[in-house]
């Protein structure tokens, strides 16, 4: 007699599994291999940004006192006594009625509190000096990048946890982080099973089907931020899968099987989990595809065993295993982000239970729609390139039409959210 499952709702199923996240320490890494990172600590201004009152244009600094005259029909003329760049400092101290010629970026000389764009100036030389005159006057402060009109020193700028972009790079950089605290990445194992899996190079025979699930799962692994460490693909033998799975377990933070984990006379995870002596926290999750995902943990560590099924493993690692990367890496929004979309094409098929539909978001005249790509079937792989979110069918309808407003879980976002998506019908 075939065990029967019970299966638990998927926002169960993820708190299940974060109830055994763990935290990961902190490594330095240089500052170009810090993107795609997640910061370890929170990156606060030791110093004023900008650092110094700077020149905004390229043109001459003035005393705005000395402008208070001046029109089209009296400019008033000043006696150019410098001429700075950026990253020179000027050791004059401006008069009455001098100029300093000064460049974008220039720090601001004594004396001066306002610039006149170069455009604004009439410039001239007489007896070997030059001079410069403006038509108008200029209050103080103006055109004046003032210090720290930027970010003042101490403020908080980017929090422990953020997913380091381009942007958090400059800032890296702007406050001296030659090597940059991030998170250590999970390591992650990995683990095919299946008789019928072919390496990637070998030719097509009767019955074998090339392995994808594996390389899928590293290219997932590295969009959540683990590091991805492959153990091979394994024939459905038990005692086999068993010593690998038992050897892998010892050197990885998290591992991951695919296939053999539904009821099968040659899916041996259910046994391998007894053997280890595992505690199994769920093994049917009310979600298609990825129905048989399987939880469980040893002496802490999870054990990730996803459906050889392509559509339904991949769900699986978006929706279980993320979140756990990503609860490691210190981020405070692990799950997917969810937002609102308009069905763009009927999904007709009743479920039980919740679907996890791959679509792809599009946008036009200000409306976000999704439609699903491809077959809708667990076994399917090829609807998997076209897919960039998830479209959310909440269970027990009779299906859905297009122009429905429905839930969409963003895959290929790294904003995320602090709170999993949860049935609606709870
Ligand atoms: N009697 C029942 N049969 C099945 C049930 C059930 O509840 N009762 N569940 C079905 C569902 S739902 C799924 S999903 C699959 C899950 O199967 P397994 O996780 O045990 O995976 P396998 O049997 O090993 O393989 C399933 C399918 O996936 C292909 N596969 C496996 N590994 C890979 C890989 N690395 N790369 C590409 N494709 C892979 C494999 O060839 C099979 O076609 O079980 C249903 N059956
Ligand atoms: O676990 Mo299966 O993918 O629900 O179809
Ligand atoms: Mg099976």
């Amino acid at each position: 007699m075939v065990e029967k499952r019970k299966p638990i709702a998927v926002k169960d199923a993820i708190e299940k599994v974060l109830g055994f996240s763990r935290v990961g320490q902190i490594e330095h890494v240089a500052l170009q291999e810090s993107y795609g990172r997640f910061l370890a600590v929170d990156l606060v201004a030791d110093h004023a940004v900008p650092p110094f009152d700077r020149s905004p244009y390229d043109g001459f600094a003035i005393r705005s006192i000395d402008t208070i005259s001046a029109s089209a029909d009296l400019p008033v003329e000043f006696e150019v006594i410098d001429e700075i760049g950026a990253g020179y400092v000027s050791d004059h101290l401006l008069g009455e009625r001098q100029a300093i010629r000064i460049m974008t970026g220039a720090q601001i000389p004594n004396g001066c509190d306002a610039v006149v764009m170069l455009e604004l100036t009439k410039v001239s030389k007489r007896n070997d000096k030059v001079f410069m005159s403006i038509k108008r006057p200029f209050k103080k402060g103006d055109n004046i990048s003032f210090a720290g009109e930027d970010t003042l020193k101490g403020s908080t700028l980017v929090k422990k946890g953020a997913y380091i972009t381009p942007g958090i790079v400059a800032l890296l950089a702007t406050f001296g982080y030659d090597t940059v605290p991030v998170v250590y990445k999970p390591r992650i194992g990995i683990i095919a099973t299946g008789s019928e899996l072919l390496d990637v190079r070998e030719t097509l025979v009767p019955g074998k089907i090339r392995n994808s699930n594996s390389f899928m799962i590293e290219a997932q692994c590295r969009r959540g931020g683990a590091k991805p460490i492959y153990f091979g693909k394994l024939m459905d033998n038990l005692d086999e899968c068993f010593l690998a799975v038992q050897n892998a377990l010892r050197s990885v933070d998290f591992l991951i099987t695919t296939g053999g984990v539904s009821v099968g006379d040659y899916d041996y995870l259910p046994e391998i989990y007894k053997r280890l002596g595992a505690n199994v926290l769920f093994n049917k999750v009310a979600m298609r595809p990825g129905s048989v995902t399987t939880v469980a943990e040893v002496n802490g560590k999870l054990l990730f065993g996803l459906s050889g099924n392509p559509s339904a493993c991949y769900v699986g690692f978006e929706l279980f295993v993320r979140p756990i990367v990503r609860t490691f890496l210190h981020n405070e929004r692990p799950h997917l982000q969810k937002i609102k979309a308009v069905l763009g094409k009927d999904f007709l098929k009743p479920n039980p239970f919740t679907r996890f539909v791959r679509g792809q978001l599009t946008f036009s005249d200000g409306k976000i729609s999704v439609s699903p790509v491809g077959l809708d079937k667990s076994n399917v792989v090829t609807s998997l390139a076209d897919a960039n979110v998830f479209i959310v069918l909440p269970g027990g309808s009779r299906g859905y039409q297009m122009g429905d407003m429905v839930d969409v879980l963003l895959i290929e976002d790294q904003t995320g959210s602090e709170t999993s998506w949860a049935e609606s019908f709870k």
